[in-house]
């Protein structure tokens, strides 16, 4: 989108904008669309007065109405169609009607309902969302990629290879669906601008079955190309972002597990880039569990972490956790590392499985098999949940499976057995996929479990018959922070000290810091604040590491946060009989 108005203030405490559409044009560009909320004088002097009918409404009005038109769709994929059209209808809407609604409308435009809609791409599509490159096409890239950038200023892209969509799969070009989603998130919790956002799918192909048997697929209708070709592809796009947005936070999201950690190490020194599902999901687990940690009155350096599904999730978590422990405890990384025990589909993560079952990501973390020869295998050798726990005895359970009920209640009532307050996160999306509801969870440990889990859940009863909430441990509650913060201060690169200044940030803020049987997480009606937080320690800390880029010093990072947020709300417009820019 060019741009074709210009605040005559910065964006953010601004009210007065010079704007050059006019016409059906202003109504029709999201951005600068104030619908029935245009004031006469601005009808009349922006040939509106005939396009609108009489009554001026205020933005109260509006919500208010499209909140009722909302409650009239009667399922949350519809729900979810209609939030899409009221953002390509009118931006300021949309994002003061979900910061209404934040808890309730964030499951709608997120997850679990985004899954769905996803999912379905291909027959709900109705326009374009963002950038769509596909592999045939990569000789027009830059082309392409001018095309929709040229004039602006791009502080996030946010891009996904569809390949790991939200615990549902690969769902091929359809995972556009997740880029905007996560963007959306980053202005409604952040206060990015949306004009200087952009989504973007790296179309490669699809593994999925169903999608290339679909006559109505819009993808491009082929298997997945990987290897050399795929990492050329990326890596084209990757230079056409240092190129032309040398200070844009190029923010991956839902890549498959082979590509996921190997692209990250191979852009992060170059570029400021953020593996949401590795560094966003580590931060947010890490900082529940230090508020976890807290209530159990121990350090993370005493916990014996079972980790189930080491994907790109799991991974980050343990690593993220692992370089915590040893940044407060000064504990050597190997003794570290022995504290974790990784599972994935062929059980834990043992020295017989062999390289071919094993990533060699996993390495540091794989367990002697002498330490086993003791515990019940399968015919493959293969040793099972309830046989780590049993063994381990640990203190922390995480998720990160897409295996839904795989926390039987055999498992956490052997759990139970081996310490007083288990922690337990169950944080694989969408909700159906949960390892264990934690309703059943609170009860198999007779309320005495810590629970946090990936998508919203209703609370829980203690014995006491308080209510107990259960914490969303969900990258959203951090990354639009980590993200701000390092865009804010143009650092050079996202330091994994930035990431954990981010999560110290977050874990001080828990509710469970007054009142042990309190959330492990703040609310998630919440979350602007604390993702605020989050970003100005994030920034400190750049400045702290000497990658910050900004000519502003350090003190005055509160202020520059606030400035630069973008705020759902009307400004006045005057017309730009220039053309604007
Ligand atoms: N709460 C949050 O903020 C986040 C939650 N997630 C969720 O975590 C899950 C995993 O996501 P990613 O790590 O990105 O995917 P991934 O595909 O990288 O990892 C999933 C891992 O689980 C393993 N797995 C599959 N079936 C299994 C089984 N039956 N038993 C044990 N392991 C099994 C896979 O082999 C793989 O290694 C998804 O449901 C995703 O939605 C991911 C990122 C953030
Ligand atoms: C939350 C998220 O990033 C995921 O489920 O993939
Ligand atoms: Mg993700």
């Amino acid at each position: 989108m060019h741009r074709v108005a210009k605040a005559l203030f910065p964006m953010s405490s601004e009210k007065i904008f010079r704007v050059a559409l006019r016409g059906d044009g202003l109504l029709t560009s999201p951005r600068w669309n104030k619908g029935t909320a245009f004031t006469h004088e601005e009808r009349k002097a922006f040939g509106l007065t005939g396009r609108l009918p009489s009554r001026v409404n205020t933005l109260d009005e509006q919500c208010e109405r499209a909140y009722a038109q909302l409650q009239a769709r009667d399922s949350p994929i519809r729900q979810n169609s209609f939030l899409q059209s009221l953002k390509e209808q009118n931006w300021v809407l949309y994002y003061s009607l979900l910061s209404r609604h934040l808890r309730e409308l964030t499951s709608i435009i997120y997850t679990p309902t985004e899954a769905d809609a996803i999912a379905n791409y291909s027959h709900l599509f109705r326009r374009s969302e963002g950038m769509y490159l596909t592999l045939p096409d990569q000789d027009t890239m830059e082309e392409d990629f001018l095309e929709q950038t040229r004039d602006r200023d791009l502080d996030l892209i946010v891009c996904t290879d569809s390949e790991a969509i939200l615990g549902i799969g690969d769902q091929g070009v359809g995972g556009i669906g997740i880029s905007t989603a996560k963007s959306v998130i980053y202005t409604l919790l952040a206060g990015i601008d949306p004009s200087k956002a952009l989504s973007v799918v790296f179309d490669v192909g699809t593994n999925n079955q169903d999608l290339l048997d679909d006559p109505l697929y819009v993808g491009w209708p082929q298997r997945r190309v990987r290897g050399k070709d795929y990492d050329n592809f990326i890596d084209r796009f990757v230079q056409l972002v240092r190129k032309y947005h040398p200070h844009c936070l190029l923010h991956f999201e839902d890549f498959g597990v082979t590509n996921a950690q190997r692209l990250l190490e191979v852009y992060r020194d170059e570029h400021s880039v953020f593996n949401d599902d590795i560094q966003g999901t580590g931060a947010v687990t890490l900082a529940a569990l230090m508020a976890a940690v807290g209530v159990t009155k121990s350090r993370l350096a005493d916990q014996r972490y079972v980790i189930y599904g080491a994907g790109s999730a799991g991974l980050g978590i343990t690593r993220q956790v692992r370089d915590a422990i040893m940044a407060t405890d000064d504990i050597s990384r190997e003794d570290a590392n022995k504290m974790f025990f990784l599972m994935d589909r062929y059980g834990l993560v043992k020295s017989s499985l062999g390289a071919d079952k094993i990533r060699s990501e996993l390495s540091e973390f794989v367990r002697p098999d002498e330490e086993w020869q003791d515990v019940p295998a399968n015919e493959k050798g293969e040793v099972g949940l309830l046989e780590v726990v049993k063994k381990v005895k640990p203190t922390v359970l995480i998720g990160c499976s897409t295996k839904g009920g795989a926390f039987t209640e055999d498992v956490v009532r052997a759990m139970k057995e081996g310490c007083d307050r288990p922690i337990i996160f169950p944080l694989s999306n969408p909700s159906r996929l949960v390892e264990v509801d934690p309703k059943d969870a609170n009860e198999w440990t007779a309320g005495k479990a810590l629970l946090a889990t990936g998508s919203p859940f209703p609370p829980a009863k203690m014995p006491s018959g308080k209510d107990y909430i259960i914490a969303e441990c969900n990258n959203a509650l951090i990354y639009p922070g980590l993200g701000f913060g390092s865009m804010l201060c143009q650092s050079r690169r996202m330091s994994d000290s930035m990431i954990i200044a981010g999560a110290r940030r977050l874990a001080a803020l828990s509710p469970a810091l007054e009142d042990p049987d309190n959330a492990l997480l703040p609310d998630f009606d919440d979350a602007p604040r604390v993702n605020f937080e989050v970003a100005v320690a994030v920034a400190e800390q750049a400045f702290d590491e000497d990658i910050a880029g900004v000519s502003w010093k350090k003190e005055h990072t509160r202020e520059k946060a606030k400035e630069r947020q973008w705020k759902p709300v009307y400004g006045t417009y005057e017309p730009d009989e220039h053309g604007g820019y």
